[in-house]
């Protein structure tokens, strides 16, 4: 099928959102070789821009802040903002190349899904583009298919995510939370990460993992001494045994006020729990004179999902 003259848009711009994982709870590898998780993840305001376009072929180019890693993303058929783009033109049967440009704002390999962030906007683009209406539920499975972590992208704000992650059920949460982020001059991979965690967990006897009460009660109260107490993540071992000036960075964090500091999923993107935006930016500007992690930035959760921005 074409759509050669069907009157849609040139163009379409989507963003979408960093996630981060304020409980990030792993089990036992599974037979599949993914980890069954227990995740509460949250939306926050770093932002990847999608631009798709009617071209000739596939093609795929990236920009933004070179201290975001960029040369690590791959501008071939690879990307997965290009493989998103194809899956969903293969779905509605279509055969109709686009070229895709990336803005980001996401740190690259970060442990912020900055790639599932690029295919969940892509989707939403594509979608537009092509004029197709995708129900919701068919854009989910296929952002399950493309990444655990996409689902989410595509739903934003705060929610519980179970499976292996693409299994997204919206919480219910009070207010808005400030937080730090801290970048890396170098990623870590996520496979590598887990199977970090395996080898940390043999013998130890890892059981099913699960939601803790306290954090979903904190965030039903916006109890921001109770959240930070309740912050977990169970890859920061792994990431920490991989990349060990994180512990410093996570230390330098609580000793320039912040009240709680994890490893932002399978890192090394460090998180700081602010009281406010005000709090944010004096433990920001803190962070960057102590040189705890580059580039420094505040982001604000929660944040809503992909979503068309714009399009000509
Ligand atoms: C760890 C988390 C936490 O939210 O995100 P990041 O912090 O990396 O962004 C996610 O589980 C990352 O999700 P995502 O990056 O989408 O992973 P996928 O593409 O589905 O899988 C990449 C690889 O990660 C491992 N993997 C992923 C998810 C999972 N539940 N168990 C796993 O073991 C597997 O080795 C898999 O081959
Ligand atoms: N559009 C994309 N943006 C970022 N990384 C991508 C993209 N497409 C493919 N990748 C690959 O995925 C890896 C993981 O990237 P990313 O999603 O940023 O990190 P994380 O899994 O830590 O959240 C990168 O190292 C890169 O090789």
């Amino acid at each position: 099928m074409s759509l050669a003259d069907g009157g849609g848009p040139a163009w379409v711009r989507a963003s979408a959102p960093a996630k981060i994982n304020l409980h990030l709870g792993v089990g036992p590898v599974r037979y599949d070789g993914f980890h069954p998780l227990a995740t509460v993840y949250q939306a926050v305001g770093l932002l990847d821009e999608v631009t798709v376009a009617p071209a000739a072929d596939w093609t795929v180019t990236v920009a933004g802040d070179e201290r975001l890693a960029l040369s690590d993303v791959p501008e071939d058929g690879t990307n997965i903002a290009v493989r998103a783009a194809r899956l969903l033109a293969e779905h509605a049967g279509l055969d109709e190349p686009v070229s895709v440009r990336i803005d980001k704002g996401i740190p690259v390999a970060g442990g912020m899904a900055g790639g599932s962030a690029d295919a969940a906007a892509t989707l939403v683009a594509c979608d537009a583009l092509w004029q197709l209406g995708t129900p919701r539920e068919e854009l989910m499975l296929l952002a399950a298919e493309l990444g655990s972590d996409v689902p989410f992208a595509l739903v934003g704000g705060t929610a519980v995510g179970t499976g292996r992650g693409e299994v997204v059920v919206p919480a219910m949460v009070r207010g808005d939370y400030w937080w730090v982020v801290t970048g890396a001059a170098q990623g870590l991979s996520t496979p590598q990460v887990y199977g970090e965690f395996d080898v940390i967990a043999e013998g130890l006897g890892v059981g099913e993992p699960e939601i803790p009460d306290e954090l979903m009660e904190a965030l039903r109260a916006h109890d921001l001494e109770k959240l930070a107490l309740s912050l977990h993540n169970d890859l920061e071992p792994a990431a920490i045994r991989l990349r060990p000036e994180l512990s410093d960075v996570l230390a330098t964090g609580i000793d320039e006020t912040a009240l709680g500091a994890l490893v932002s999923g399978s890192g090394p993107s460090c998180l700081f729990l602010c009281s406010g935006r005000e709090h944010a930016h004096q433990v920001a500007q803190s962070l960057r004179l102590a040189k705890a992690g580059d580039p420094v930035t505040v982001a604000r959760g929660p944040v809503p999902g992909a979503r068309v921005e714009r399009f000509g």
